[in-house]
């Protein structure tokens, strides 16, 4: 039952995170206050972006043990100075593409755009430093469920 199953398996795991976030970044790279902001990005992003959602949504801890961890997420956003426009826009482009790959479940559509609501200010916070920027230890990567931020024991 999709009110049991954890958040990871409700949204089809690594290969549903990999459709979604796909998705995400064609409707980005043709969307006109986003384009320029994801101009150079690199070609494995849409990998590293699955990845980091699984171990946020309780899969494996992939984002931690191969691609740097909560710091290197939170350090791949300084000095890009995203503005309210930019977030908006990110969060709207994303609430469309979950519309497209998990169509009709408006409790799980909830859920996920209120981790991306958290984590995009989150981003937008960060990214007004300057890239380079000591972040110091950040904690573990945050995991987020139906009730939302999971408060470490
Ligand atoms: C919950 C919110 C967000 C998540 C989960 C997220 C996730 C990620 C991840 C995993 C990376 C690293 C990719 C890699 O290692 O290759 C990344 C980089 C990046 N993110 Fe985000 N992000 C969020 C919010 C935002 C927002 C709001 C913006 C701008 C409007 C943004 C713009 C970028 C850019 C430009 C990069 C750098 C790409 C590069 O490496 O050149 N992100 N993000």
């Amino acid at each position: 039952m999709e009110k049991e199953a954890s958040l990871y398996a409700s949204v089809g795991g690594l290969e549903g995170l990999r459709r979604l976030s796909q998705r995400f970044y064609e409707l980005v790279q043709s969307d006109e206050v986003l384009a320029s902001v994801f101009a150079t990005f690199p070609p494995d992003h849409v990998e590293h972006v699955a990845v980091w959602l699984g171990e946020v949504f309780g899969g494996p801890p992939g984002f931690t043990e191969h691609y740097g961890g909560h710091q290197a997420l939170l350090a791949s956003h300084l000095g890009l100075h995203i503005r309210d426009e930019q977030r908006i826009r990110w969060l709207a482009l994303m609430s469309r593409a979950i519309d497209e790959i998990l169509p009709g479940r408006p409790a799980l559509h909830r859920v996920l755009m209120a981790y991306f609501d958290w984590g995009t200010r989150i981003a937008q916070q960060v990214s007004q430093q300057p890239s380079g920027t000591d972040l110091g230890d950040p904690g573990p990567t945050p995991r987020w469920d139906r009730e939302g931020l999971v408060r470490e024991a």
